[in-house]
């Protein structure tokens, strides 16, 4: 079996460490850590609207605002127009931003109170809320961050886009629609999934050269991969190698009338590199999948047993896509997992699961959506969304194996491990099928030899990054996922659309 690159990533924190960091730098060193904050800031704004002429910082009353009082003072002595805007109630309360507010007012900057509208600027900066943020932005603050969206100007997030919770990724009130967000220090966890991302919009980050000791202090809390790490997760097929030794992947799903997923997932697996697919369905669906996809080995079943020697000889069993809770798709269930083959279970398999007593084994992946998620742990989809981080590590820990908790930020979960965060993917993939082909992709790489946590990782990163070229090509809507599988089989031999490596 091939093996696979180890996986690398980006490490990602929580804002209650960059907490940490901030305290034990306060006074003298705190203001040099606002200082670089700001200047970088102001150099992020240049790099990215480098003919703006006029600017509004609106600024907060903590230490964000201060970061916003040292870029309008750069903005200021740069000779452009400048205001910094703020609310009535958002006078700086920190020392360090009264001391930026001071040195801003000080070199003849202009502050004004927010009276409605914000104008039309070049640029907006936002610098009112960062990982300071303790509850729902709402009132004055909810009608400030409307009157940004309604001016329609582009908006620079400092840190976080204000009202969006750094550490889970949760918008709890009102917030910021950033065009970009410039992250401080290190990339916060919470701004990597979830609802986080309809408000961070392009993300960068300026380290301010911390102190090792500062930030060797910190602590990682997961770990982002994103289409710049995928062909270093697939190595080059070895020459002698023979269709066994690509995988045996076995799909089962497809009851009355729900062929195409199981299809799908069928597919997604020979695209992804399994060598032998086949496929356990009803009857009705074997010549129309023979049909669509020759490749595959479909098999009628009407009893449990025909099952047994297509258990045997697969390395993995895909279970779920269109397999229905009725009792042919139950028996099929129960059959499965009583046969100890590692499992990837998607779709009425997870509700199979929920529904039922047992537990999967430890070799096992499970590929929830937030709502099979939810329905898992007996919590509300709200519950789940509002902190995908906490929900996919208790239903990984719950379940004792590895869990993909699908959605906007796709999180990967192993038992006792750092959590891995897919930054790939778009909106144009929230359609029926799209579940079936990932189904079919971390079968298929788990069949060729890699740990369910890498499988799972791979799987994730390969079909985000598949859906993202296939919508480069004709766009998000509309998008269906058999579109997808072209790319899977260009990304799994680690090149991109243009055919680059
Ligand atoms: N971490 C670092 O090393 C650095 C941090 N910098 C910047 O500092 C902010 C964090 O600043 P902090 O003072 O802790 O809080 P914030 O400025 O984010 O805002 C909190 C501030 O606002 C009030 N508040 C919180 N929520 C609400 C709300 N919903 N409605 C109204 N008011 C609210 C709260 O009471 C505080 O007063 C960090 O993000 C960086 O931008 C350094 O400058 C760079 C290094
Ligand atoms: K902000």
């Amino acid at each position: 079996m091939e093996q696979p690159s180890p996986a690398r990533g980006t490490p990602l924190y929580d804002a209650a460490a960059l907490r940490g960091v901030e305290t034990q730098a306060a006074g003298d060193d705190g203001f040099a850590l606002m200082a670089k904050a700001g200047q970088a800031a102001w150099r992020e704004l240049l790099r990215h609207w480098p003919d703006a002429q006029t600017l509004v910082v609106v600024c907060g009353p903590g230490n964000n605002g201060g970061d916003g009082y040292v870029l309008a003072r750069h903005a200021h002595a740069s000779g452009r127009t400048v205001r910094v805007l703020r609310l009535a109630t958002h006078a700086p309360k920190t020392p360090l931003a009264r001391r930026a507010c001071d040195e801003y007012e000080a070199a003849g900057g202009v502050v004004v109170e927010f009276g409605g509208t914000v104008g039309h600027p070049d640029v907006i900066v936002d610098a009112v809320f960062g990982i300071g943020l303790s509850r729902a932005a709402d009132g004055a603050a909810a009608e400030l961050f409307a009157a940004i969206a309604a001016s329609g100007r582009p908006v620079l997030s400092l840190d976080v886009p204000s009202g969006v919770d750094a550490d889970h990724g949760r918008v709890p009130g009102a917030a910021i629609v950033a065009t970009r967000t410039l992250q401080f220090i290190a990339p916060h966890a919470g701004l990597a999934t979830g609802a986080a991302l309809e408000h961070v919009g392009r993300l960068s980050l300026a380290t301010l050269d911390l102190p090792a000791h500062l930030r060797d202090a910190m602590a990682v809390v997961a770990t982002r991969f994103d289409a710049d790490d995928l062909s270093a997760m697939f190595a080059p097929r070895p020459r002698n190698t023979h269709k066994g030794a690509s995988g045996r992947v076995l799909c089962i799903g497809g009851d009355s009338g729900k062929g195409g997923a199981v299809m799908l997932a069928a597919e997604a697996a020979l695209r992804s590199g399994a060598g032998l697919v086949a496929v356990a369905t009803q009857p009705l669906h074997v010549a129309p999948l023979l049909a669509r996809c020759p490749e595959a080995m479909p098999v009628g079943i009407t009893s449990a047993r025909q099952l047994d020697p297509m258990l045997d000889t697969a390395d993995v069993v895909a279970i779920g896509p269109g397999l229905g809770q009725g009792d042919w798709g139950r028996t099929l269930f129960e059959r499965a997992l009583s046969r100890g083959k590692p499992l990837v279970l998607d779709a009425d398999a997870l509700n199979l699961l929920a529904a039922s007593a047992r537990l999967p084994s430890h070799d096992d992946i499970l590929t929830p959506h937030p709502g099979e998620a939810a329905r898992l742990l007996g919590i509300s989809v709200a519950e789940v969304q509002a902190n995908r981080y906490a929900a996919a590590r208790l239903l990984c820990q719950a379940m004792g194996c590895v869990v993909v908790l699908k959605g906007a930020g796709t999180l990967v979960a192993a038992p006792d491990t750092t959590p891995r965060v897919v930054s790939a993917g778009n909106p144009g993939m929230a359609v029926g099928g799209m579940g079936d082909v990932l189904t079919g992709c971390i079968a298929a790489l788990r069949a060729q030899g890699r740990d369910a946590f890498d499988a799972a990782t791979t799987g994730a990163l390969l079909h985000a990054v598949a859906g993202d070229d296939a919508a480069g090509e004709g766009g998000e809507r509309g998008l269906l996922p058999s579109d997808l599988l072209p790319h899977l089989r260009r990304r799994a031999n680690g090149t991109t659309p243009g055919g680059a490596r």
